[in-house]
């Protein structure tokens, strides 16, 4: 198995096999095909055919944040509408928690979207006419829930994204940040499984966005919602992600945690996406520290290889001295300040 197709163990929240989609007359017969080995602009060119996704393998854990990154035309927004079959796959499968959902009728399709999958998109998608509140209630109302349960869930909503006392307002009385914030609350109100983001902060003002994110962050800690996140922005990417799949011209180039994907990026593309990122907010002890060597102390201090660079750099520096790296119980590593140093100063420069 290669590093781009590294998959986790245990329970699967969401497993994604050999999926494509090509666009254009006559894109079913370009698989199984010698067209199907083509370039996406070689097959543009030969057949008139687009390739949105391109053979794309993963699974997400239950609990897990996923990010799907990649510039403009990347094929994320293609792959996000084939996991709830809004778009339908020319090949390949999905599951959700066992469910195969390729192979879904009609109406099994309404009932995961209704009650196992939520979508957040960048523009809201909100009723104009309705109140926060009843906007937020929305899909319990399609799912036939009473008025007064669908209320108190949609009330209890509206508090957790932090819009107390807005319930009565209208969509377009509210800020960007805050009619996402509806939208948040309309996606949970449903209690999925499955969260999906389609780049929902990319029209909101810088600040807002990181306002946002925090609110993701947080209520990911509170609820352990599984969550696929689509950006096209590397640091929202590292900021939300517990993996970051990486895709280019509808492949994926890379999957991986933060640290792996800063650490050791794939190819050059990757490269290019992360040379402007803050090293030592990313990267762990894990990718600056050195073999033990016997000059060591045995009562140096030890850290985790899983602390992020800038959190060990008090410690490091305050200690004359290397300290040492542990996995668990076993010593991994040596960092002194040198190795420490080396990161924050490539990122200065
Ligand atoms: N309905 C369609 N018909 C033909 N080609 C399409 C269609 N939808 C998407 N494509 C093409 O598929 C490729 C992937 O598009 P997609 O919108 O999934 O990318 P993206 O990464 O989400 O981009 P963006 O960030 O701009 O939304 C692009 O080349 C796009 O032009």
């Amino acid at each position: 198995m290669t590093a781009t197709q590294a998959r986790p163990t245990g329970d699967v929240a969401l497993r994604v096999d050999g999926l494509w989609k090509i666009f254009g007359p006559g894109a079913g017969k370009v698989l199984g095909s010698p067209d199907a080995e083509l370039s996406r602009a070689e097959l543009k060119e030969r057949t008139g055919c687009v390739i949105g996704v391109r053979d794309v393998s993963f699974e997400v854990s239950p609990g897990e944040v996923f990010v799907v990154m990649g510039l403009s035309g990347s094929g994320k927004s293609t792959l996000v509408r084939m996991l709830t079959r809004l778009i339908e796959p020319t090949a390949g499968t999905v599951e959700m928690a066992g469910r195969d959902i390729t192979a879904a009728s009609e109406s099994d399709l309404r009932d995961l979207r209704r009650k196992h999958v939520s979508m957040v998109f960048q523009h809201f998608g909100l009723l104009p006419h309705r109140k926060v509140v009843d906007n937020v209630a929305y899909g319990l109302e399609i799912r036939g829930e009473n008025k007064a349960q669908r209320r108190r869930r949609a009330m209890e909503m509206v508090e957790l994204v932090g819009l107390n006392g807005y319930d009565q307002s209208y969509p377009d009385q509210l800020s960007g940040g805050m009619q996402q914030r509806v939208g948040l609350a309309r996606a949970l109100a449903g209690d999925p499984e499955l969260l999906l983001f389609d780049e929902p902060f990319s029209a909101l003002d810088p600040l807002i966005r990181r306002d946002m994110q925090n609110e993701v962050v947080r209520l990911h800690h509170e609820l352990r919602k599984t969550m696929v996140f689509i950006t096209h922005d590397l640091a929202e990417a590292l900021k939300l992600g517990d993996r970051i799949m990486i895709l280019r011209d509808g492949e994926i180039v890379q999957v991986g945690r933060p640290d792996e994907v800063v650490g050791s990026p794939a190819d050059d593309y990757v490269k290019e996406f992360v040379s402007d990122v803050p090293k030592s907010h990313v990267l762990t002890l894990k990718w600056v520290m050195r073999e033990p060597t016997a000059e060591v102390s045995p009562d140096a201090p030890v850290l985790q290889s899983d602390t992020v660079v800038r959190e060990a750099a008090r410690a490091v520096l305050a200690h004359k001295g290397a300290v040492r790296v542990a996995e668990g119980d076993r010593i991994v590593g040596v960092v002194d300040d040198e190795d420490i140093l080396r990161v924050v100063v490539a990122e200065e420069r």
